[in-house]
């Protein structure tokens, strides 16, 4: 099963949300989708999901039409939550899958394994309004996945949950993924995308800025950075022709430099000037990459 978004644009009045954006998602992968406050995302997955229609392109499922008819086949966790406060965990989260489709009984069964995995069995016939944010998330991530849906839609999953729990959930995302899922997930946080995704894109202003393999995405951004730690001064570093960003720090620097040739010539600078404790050549982080994609424009 494979979601193809072709050439979607959505516009709010004169206002382009999202701009000719073209993705594919398969099944077993965790696509990243990244992008500042506003860049399109939320919007992005309500089309997915049917609750906007497009301006322009189309969606599909497996060559298929996808929307809200097949909300059975996907499971979503919304940016702003919306569980009933007042309501028990159970009642809720039998209710919600039965609307999707799967009966009482293999609902509690897949609610017992969800609760045990995440360790609060006792919270069952407590009301959503009784728990924590971070658990009440832990609760509204279960709703999303309990009817076992073949794709999966995460907004900010790991969003105000304890390192813990984002472990946690990790965890299960990933285990869902090998079980057969194409999941989508949107993150400010880049380490988390880089840990679990292999293609991700960046939106900037609804466009796409950056889209495909994270391994290819690294290559073909260039510019590598380079970790020295010795026992003598490295400023003189910074002044090397093709070091384009230099960041001391305790014993040492990081320098952004423009190529692997740049790293050799400074690896031979620093040879006979003392002893070099650290000297790391380091493909850039997705943080680097966001950055100079999207730049200052990102809060
Ligand atoms: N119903 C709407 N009517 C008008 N404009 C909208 C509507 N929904 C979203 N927008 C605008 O579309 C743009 C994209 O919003 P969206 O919520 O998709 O961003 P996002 O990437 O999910 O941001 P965040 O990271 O803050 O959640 C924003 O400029 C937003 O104001």
């Amino acid at each position: 099963m494979t979601l193809r978004l072709n050439n979607v644009t959505k516009r709010f009045g004169s206002h382009v949300a999202v701009n000719h954006l073209s993705i594919e998602i398969p099944e077993k992968q965790i696509f990243g989708f990244l992008g500042a406050n506003g860049a399109g995302k939320t919007t992005t997955f309500r089309m997915i999901l049917g609750l906007l229609q497009e301006t322009e392109g189309t969606i599909s499922w497996n060559d298929g039409e996808i929307g809200y008819d097949q909300s059975h086949l996907i499971g979503y966790l919304p940016e702003e939550r919306g569980l009933y406060p007042k309501m028990k965990v159970r009642d809720q989260l039998v209710y919600l899958a039965k609307l999707r489709g799967m009966s009482k009984t293999d609902s509690l069964k897949e609610l017992d394994y969800w609760l045990e995995r995440f360790k609060v069995p006792d919270y069952k016939t407590k009301k959503v309004e009784e728990l924590s944010k971070g658990n009440q998330q832990k609760i509204q991530f279960i709703s999303a996945v309990l009817h076992k849906p073949k794709l999966l839609i995460l907004d900010e999953p790991f969003s105000g949950l304890d390192p813990v729990n984002v472990e946690m959930l990790k965890e299960a995302v990933v285990d869902l993924k090998e079980s057969g899922m194409s999941i989508v997930f949107s993150s400010h946080r880049m380490e988390h995308v880089e840990e679990l995704c292999e293609n991700l894109c960046i939106l900037h202003h609804g466009s796409p800025v950056v889209h495909g393999h994270l391994k290819d995405i690294k290559r073909s951004f260039g510019k590598k950075n380079v970790r020295v730690k010795a026992d003598f001064d490295v400023q003189f570093l910074k002044d090397i022709p093709g070091v384009t960003k230099y960041k001391a720090f305790g014993e040492g620097c990081e320098l952004q430099v423009e190529s692997e040739e740049v790293s050799q010539k400074i690896f031979k600078e620093l040879n006979g000037r003392g002893f070099v404790r650290t000297f790391n050549l380091e493909e850039p982080s997705l943080n680097d990459i966001f950055i100079e994609k999207v730049g200052a424009s990102y809060v």
